[in-house]
């Protein structure tokens, strides 16, 4: 049995990193324990206010939010933190070498209807130590991570995590409240028949991906000669686990539902760490035609298309794109 402790010492990982994570996910631990407890603890329903990004925010958003803040503040290594329920990024400790974004609670819609969410971190190098940190010192590629992961708030707890150059995947043990890991070198299959979408979008939209997502829905009376699955978690953070476990492909593509949104996910927050994790794994992350890990940030609260998992299934849904465009 290895725990959290011993893997992140086992793998030689870079003392500042592992404290960090280690206050991530004991903050993890804490909004589990939340969560179990749910209508019977204060957390559930809105919280009668807006995040920077004009949503309304949950009350547990704002509480997961507040829990992590609090505790990276007092972490040493911490330089600041972006969230994305905070308006601007918080500046911790100006010795501190590394900068820490998350999305504290994941599919907030499932909240309160007891279902999965999670919470999604990444930790970036700062470079002006002994300074206080800004936006700016934020906007850095996905491809400059020095780890990122995610917890699931599911039937039960668990952590994906990518420090090094794998996947490694741990449950938290209710019994001695310590994550255990439970899988290493998680892989994706490059092929896959599963996908996920949220298809009341449909008319919004481009072409190419409305013509992607019909030829699955004609299965094998279509071009794809066999029949695909469909499943949605409404928490990104349920799908990139079924696509860890079991491979598959998730989208939340570019749409024009709201013109001045390039999609839904978030860069910094959502989409950079998993797609960390994604390629990690052997899959691929775009934003239809790029690579998402190679995007240079202008916003710290910046949206971008997302589709990742399969390899093979996220080139198809790229050459889709690729060829509609160079017509
Ligand atoms: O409600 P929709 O449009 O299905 O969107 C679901 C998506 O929105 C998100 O919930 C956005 O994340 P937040 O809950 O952190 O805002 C994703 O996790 C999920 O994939
Ligand atoms: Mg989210
Ligand atoms: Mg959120």
């Amino acid at each position: 049995m290895t725990t959290l402790a011993q893997y992140l010492k086992a793998q030689k990982t870079d003392s500042a990193v592992s404290d960090v994570i280690t206050t991530v996910t004991e903050v993890g631990k804490t909004i589990s324990q939340l969560l179990r407890k749910g209508a019977l603890a204060d957390i559930l329903g809105e919280a009668g206010n807006q995040n920077v990004q004009g949503e309304e925010q949950k009350k547990l958003d704002v509480l997961a939010n507040d829990l992590l803040l609090d505790a990276l503040a007092q972490n040493k290594h911490c330089a600041g933190v972006a969230s994305e329920e905070l308006d601007d990024a918080t500046p911790a400790n100006a010795d501190g070498n590394l900068l820490v974004l998350f999305d504290p609670l994941d599919g907030s819609s499932n909240i309160d209807i007891n279902m999965a969410v999670g919470t999604i971190f990444s930790i970036l190098p700062y470079q002006r130590q002994g300074q206080t940190s800004e936006n700016s010192d934020f906007l850095q590629a996905g491809n400059a991570q020095l780890a990122a992961g995610y917890l699931l708030y599911g039937t039960s707890t668990m952590l994906a995590l990518t420090v090094v150059d794998n996947v490694v995947m741990f449950s938290l043990d209710p019994d001695s409240n310590d994550y255990i890991l439970v899988k290493d070198n998680v892989q994706i299959d490059a092929d896959t028949s599963e996908y996920a979408i949220n298809s009341s979008n449909y008319r919004y939209w481009r072409a190419p991906m409305q013509q992607y997502i019909d030829e699955l829905v004609a299965g094998d009376t279509g071009v794809r000669g066999r029949d695909f699955n469909m499943r949605w978690v409404a928490a990104m953070v349920g799908d990139v686990h079924r696509i860890l476990c079991r491979g598959g492909l998730f989208t939340y593509p570019f749409d024009t539902k709201y013109p001045n949104k390039a999609g839904k996910l978030r860069l910094m927050y959502e989409a950079n760490p998993m797609s960390l994790l994604i390629e990690r794994a052997g899959g691929s992350a775009t934003d239809a035609t790029h690579r998402i890990l190679d995007i240079a940030p202008t916003d710290i609260h910046q949206r971008v298309p997302v589709v990742l998992g399969s390899k093979n299934e996220v080139d198809y849904v790229k050459d889709l794109h690729l060829k509609h465009d160079n017509k």
